[in-house]
């Protein structure tokens, strides 16, 4: 069952199970169990308690040790980056990765390049530019010329020029202005307005809670809390001390 298959409303969920993992013999993630929910589920922590390490396990950048992840009937245990990405899942990683000497078109293009069918990127492309439409008039320029918050579209673009279904971002508001967060936040849930799943690490808790419908707390590695943003709310320490609510 691949993500392509799914009706856009009712994706997969992608469960990381028991997962173990580091660099070299330094083991980062202990046995953490995590899973999409429907709409966006948040992954907060302080800086260095894995976020990002437990998302590269999740589009395959950064191998596991232990556990399993599957999407799912599909076992994607240390599958690689490519055979992810067919699977449905696209990352977009800190700060947009954007290539800022290509045009807009250009990196639509790249998200699309595995798409042979001339009609099925046709849609897609348009899928795109009915989510972002400012993008419309920008398609020519160069992709470091637009505003912040254009370049993210242009980021979240590429990534639903994949046809993924579920997006992993990781932190899509560094960088931008803390006027134009809500913003960018605005634009991740143009996605979850088109039915797929968005697993979002994000420093701007706050802002963020607003439209997680799901929460998980990493600290030092370990799950802190695994619930909703309303049982969060019960967890005064948590929200002090990690969170700094
Ligand atoms: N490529 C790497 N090689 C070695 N150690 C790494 C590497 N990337 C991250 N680490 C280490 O793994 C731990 C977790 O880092 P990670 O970036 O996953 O945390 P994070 O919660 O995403 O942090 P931040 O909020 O600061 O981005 C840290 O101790 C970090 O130094």
């Amino acid at each position: 069952m691949s993500g392509q298959q799914q009706t856009r409303s009712d994706p997969p969920v992608l469960r990381a199970e028991g997962i173990v993992t580091g660099y070299g013999d330094h083991e980062v993630i202990h046995d953490v169990t995590i899973q999409s929910h429907e709409g966006i589920t948040c992954l907060f922590g302080p800086n260095g308690s894995g976020k990002s390490t437990l998302l590269k396990t999740l589009n395959g950048i950064v191998p596991i040790w232990d556990g399993t992840i599957t999407y799912g009937d599909v076992d994607l245990s240390n599958a690689k980056p490519d055979e992810i990405v067919k699977e449905g899942i696209a990352t977009v990683p800190q700060g947009g990765g954007v290539f800022g000497t290509l045009t807009v078109e250009e990196n639509l293009r790249v998200g699309g390049f595995t798409v042979s069918d001339q009609d099925a990127y046709a849609r897609r492309r348009e899928e795109v530019l009915d989510a972002f439409p400012a993008l419309e008039d920008k398609l020519g320029d160069r992709a470091d010329s637009l505003s912040g918050g254009q370049q993210m579209m242009v980021s979240l673009g590429r990534a639903m020029m994949t046809g993924a279904d579920t997006f992993l971002l990781d932190e899509p508001s560094a960088g931008l202005s803390p006027a134009l967060v809500e913003d960018a936040f605005e634009l991740v849930e143009r996605l979850v307005d088109r039915g797929a799943r968005v697993i979002l690490i994000e420093q701007n808790v706050k802002a963020a809670l607003r439209l997680a419908d799901h929460v998980n707390i990493l600290v030092a590695g370990e799950l802190a809390f695994d619930g909703s943003p309303d049982e969060l709310s019960d967890e005064s320490e948590l929200m002090e001390v990690y969170l700094g609510l």
